[in-house]
């Protein structure tokens, strides 16, 4: 399936503008219950949600759309899906809620269980990072780059989830000669391997597969691999239980 990425692309910008104009619209001060069914967090995934729904469904009609915010598809379903589009609509809510910019609008396209193409748009940094159709690319502030992976063989740069740090992740950063790490929220992380600003991403806590599907594809498509656990095999998707286990993605 070849892809339009000017379209792919149009619809995270979307997407993220959408996520925007309720971001903006808090106030610092606002005391916000980020629980409740308005709170600005539901109401920016949900509006991101439909923007994506509505782009993907007016140009891929025939592909079927998984959604964090859509409704479940029973596994019986799914199990033949031989391509969909995995899809976190706002990645990095606790990012959102803390106000630092590092969310992200997250569409993948997965074919027989693999990510084969990646689009992550960063609304507040105005950057998206995209794989597709065997090429990887960064675009900020209208500048596009080829991203490539670092392919460092010592002195390595470790990326840590800001808000879901774990204390197994260590044993396995020592194995990889990783003498520093950068802390930072959502599907960035791969993205930061993805453009060589770091080497390696390894995750031990929960997951969701739309969390990872288009961060993998980015990364994947700079050069790079994520693994099912620490490796030797591939990380996939579609699996029966969409909670993902521990991975590990490299940029060498
Ligand atoms: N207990 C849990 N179960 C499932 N997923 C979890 C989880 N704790 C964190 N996550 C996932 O980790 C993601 C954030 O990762 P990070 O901390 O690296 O930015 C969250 O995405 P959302 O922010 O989209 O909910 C969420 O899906
Ligand atoms: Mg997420």
């Amino acid at each position: 399936m070849q892809l339009n990425t000017d379209i792919l692309l149009d619809i995270s910008r979307d997407a993220g503008v959408a996520i925007l104009k309720i971001y903006n619209d808090l106030n610092l001060a606002d005391q916000v219950d980020y629980k409740s069914d308005d709170s600005p967090l539901t109401l920016a995934d949900q509006a991101s949600h439909e923007v994506i729904m509505k782009g993907l469904r007016e140009h891929y009609p025939q592909v079927p759309i998984l959604s964090e915010e859509g409704g479940n598809i029973p596994y019986e379903e799914r199990k033949h899906m031989t391509y969909y589009w995995c899809v976190d609509p706002l990645d990095g809510t606790k990012e959102f809620i803390n106000r630092n910019g590092e969310f992200t609008v997250n569409i993948a396209l997965i074919h027989d269980r693999k990510p084969v193409a990646g689009f992550i748009y960063a609304p507040v940094l105005d950057t998206f990072y995209y794989s597709s159709n065997g090429e990887a690319w960064k675009i900020t502030g209208g500048n596009k780059q080829p991203l490539k992976v670092n392919n460092s063989t010592s002195n390595r740069i470790a990326v840590r989830s800001k808000s879901h740090p774990s204390p197994e992740e260590e044993v396995v950063l020592d194995q990889y000669d990783v003498v520093n790490s950068i802390s930072v929220g959502s599907s960035l992380k791969f993205c930061m391997v993805a453009e060589g600003k770091a080497d390696v991403y390894y995750r031990f806590g929960p997951t969701m597969e739309w969390d990872t599907a288009a961060g993998q594809a980015v990364l994947e498509g700079a050069g790079g691999v994520v693994y099912k656990e620490t490796g030797p095999e591939r990380f996939t998707y579609n699996k029966e239980n969409l909670l993902n286990g521990s991975f590990l993605g490299l940029g060498f």
